[in-house]
């Protein structure tokens, strides 16, 4: 089964994630990457709206039972290149020339919240899903770079009380905190929101990629950290 399909809609690119829970893995990465690629090379693109088909998943992020078994089996090598490969998803998507936008349509935990704070935009529902990162309790710390891009999305107190308490989180607090551009009601309303606002961007991809390079500098430097925690595997306690 493709894991990631794509839609158009008013030269809005959907990326869409088709595999109910959406736990992330090497497949995972390596499709996910591939569609954006293909959306963002498509110049017809004026914004990519990222999103899931399921009716109560966005994302639950890492496939933890899958990274178990592989570091059971000593298989180190797939461990890392499917940090990298995430990284490099997670990089194309804060560089992206063109506007990214969550559409959080229901849980988004660990790496699924990541994926929605490495987009420019998010709009979630009230009615289905947390957003949640459970790391203080899976036992996984960050990476540099995921806490330098959180950074750009939620403000750092608001960001260590989630964090280190490993609450769940509703659209409604999540709007009230500025995580969220705005919540819907439901799915339905959701979509709207999300699609009246991705219609109002039109934006030139050379100024849009210089702002980027520019205000998240620091960002770019922080991945580069990360390599020394990957090739340790240093990112489970
Ligand atoms: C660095 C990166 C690290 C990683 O990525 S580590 C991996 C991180 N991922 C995880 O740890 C994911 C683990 N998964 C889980 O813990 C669970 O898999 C979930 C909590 C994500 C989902 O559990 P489920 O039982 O399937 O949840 P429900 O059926 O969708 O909801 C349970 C109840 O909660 C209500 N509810 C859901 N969303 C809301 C909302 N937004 N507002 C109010 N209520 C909500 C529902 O209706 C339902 O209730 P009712 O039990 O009565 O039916």
């Amino acid at each position: 089964m493709t894991r990631i399909l794509t839609d158009k809609k008013d030269d809005i690119a959907y990326i869409i994630m088709n595999n109910k829970e959406n736990r992330h893995d090497i497949v995972f990465a390596n499709e996910f990457l591939e569609t954006l690629d293909a959306c963002i090379s498509d110049q017809t693109t004026k914004s990519i709206i990222i999103t899931s088909n399921d009716e109560k998943n966005f994302s639950q992020g890492i496939d933890v039972e899958w990274i178990k078994t592989n570091l059971k089996e000593k298989n180190y090598n797939i461990i890392k290149e499917f940090l990298y490969k995430m990284n490099k998803v997670f990089k194309k998507i804060i560089f992206s020339c063109v506007p990214t936008i969550a559409q959080i349509n229901g849980h988004a935990f660990g790496n699924g919240a990541l994926l929605g704070l490495a987009c420019d935009f998010r709009f979630a529902r009230q009615d289905r899903g947390f957003f949640c990162f459970p790391e203080v309790d899976v036992g996984i710390p960050f990476l540099p770079s995921m806490i330098e891009y959180s950074k750009k999305a939620i403000n750092y107190q608001y960001y260590q009380e989630i964090v280190f308490t490993g609450k769940r989180c509703t659209a409604d607090e999540l709007e009230k905190q500025g995580v969220i551009v705005k919540s819907g009601a439901n799915v339905e309303e959701l979509e709207g929101i999300t699609f009246d606002f991705a219609k109002t961007l039109d934006k030139n991809r050379v100024i849009y990629q210089k702002l980027k390079d520019r205000i998240f500098a620091n960002i770019k430097e922080a991945f580069e950290k990360d390599k020394h925690y990957i090739e340790t595997l240093d990112i489970f306690a």
